[in-house]
Formats: structure tokens, sequence, C-alpha cells
């Protein structure tokens, strides 16, 4: 068995989609960055690549790459997981939190369940997403950007 962390940042910005764990939010800003920016699914490729000693989503997939302007994110933590299979290893359990003042994201976090476990071909059971604020405090609670963490657990097939 081994553990994993991931942590990542996007800046909110106007004039983007807000796309968490694969769900388009309704919101008056998105996040900016190269990819779709989904910081959550950043965070947890970034805990799997730990996991298994395969280092960041930078390496795998650089911002400086067109192949990856604008990708899907479901599709680079699809890729993690098959990078994570190749060293012999099946994900356990996946548990993350999304920092984030405004908008609310309760209603969303099913949903995002849903792909992640889909992604990772694990049960639902075995995916938990969680979200908070930081009571208006620093750069997620001035609403300048959105952050997430992820831990996650592999094991040898
Ligand atoms: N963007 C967010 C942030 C939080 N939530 C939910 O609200 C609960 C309370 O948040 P606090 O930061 O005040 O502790 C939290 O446990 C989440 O369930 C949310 O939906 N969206
Ligand atoms: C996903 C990649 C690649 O498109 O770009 P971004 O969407 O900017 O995301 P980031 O979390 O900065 O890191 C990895 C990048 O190389």
């Amino acid at each position: 068995m081994r553990i994993g962390h991931g942590f990542d940042v996007h800046a909110l910005v106007p004039g983007r989609a807000l796309i968490l764990g694969g769900v388009s939010v309704p919101y008056e800003r998105g996040l900016a960055g190269h990819s779709d920016a989904d910081v959550l699914l950043h965070s947890i490729c970034d805990a799997l690549l730990g996991a298994a000693a395969l280092g960041d989503i930078g390496r795998h997939f650089p911002d400086t790459d067109a192949r990856f302007e604008g990708a899907d994110s479901r599709l680079l933590l699809r890729h993690c997981r098959q990078l994570v299979q190749g060293k012999g290893f099946s994900v356990g359990n996946v548990d993350a939190t999304i920092v984030c003042q405004r908008p609310k994201l309760a209603d969303h976090i099913p949903q995002m369940r849903a792909h992640i476990a889909a992604d990772l071909a694990v049960e639902l059971d075995a995916v938990n997403i969680k979200a908070t604020t930081t009571e208006q405090l620093g750069y997620t609670g001035r609403g300048e950007g959105i952050a997430a963490h992820a831990v996650v657990l592999i094991q040898h097939v």
C-alpha cells in the first residue's frame, strides 16, 4: 500500500468556464489555465503520480505542449490511472478537498464523485470530495482562485 498527495491552485478569471471534477459549475468566472484548469482533477492526478513515484502533472502534460491546450482534465486523470496501473498498482481510495469561497459546490459534488470514480475505475464509495471556504481569508477567501488538496492510496495488484 502506498500513499500520494496532490495540491493545485488556479486563478479565477472572467471569460472562462468553471470546471471542477469534470462538472461545469455555473459561475460568473472560471479558472485560468492551459488545459480546462480543473484544479480538483489536477490535484488527484498529482496524488496518483506521487503515490507511484512518477513525478508530477507538469512532467507528463507540459503546459508548453499544444496537445493539452484546453484539454479535458478527465483525459489526463484517466491517463494517470493508466500510468499507475502500468507500474502494477490499482487505486484504493481518494479523498480530496476543494478550497473555494464561492460558488457553493455541495450540489455538484455527487456528479464530481461519479466522474472521478468512473475515470479511476473504482466504486463510488472509494471517492470522497469535500468543499470548504477559508472564511474569507487569504487568496481563496478573496475569491482570487480555487485550490484543491487530494490524497490517494494505491496498492500492488
Ligand atoms: N464552496 C463551498 C464551500 C463550502 N461548502 C459547504 O459548506 C460547508 C461549510 O463550509 P465552511 O467553509 O464554512 O466550513 C462545507 O462543509 C461544505 O459542505 C460548499 O458547498 N461549497
Ligand atoms: C495541465 C497543464 C497542461 O495543460 O496545464 P494547466 O491547465 O495550466 O494546469 P497546471 O495545474 O498548472 O499544471 C499542469 C499543466 O502542465
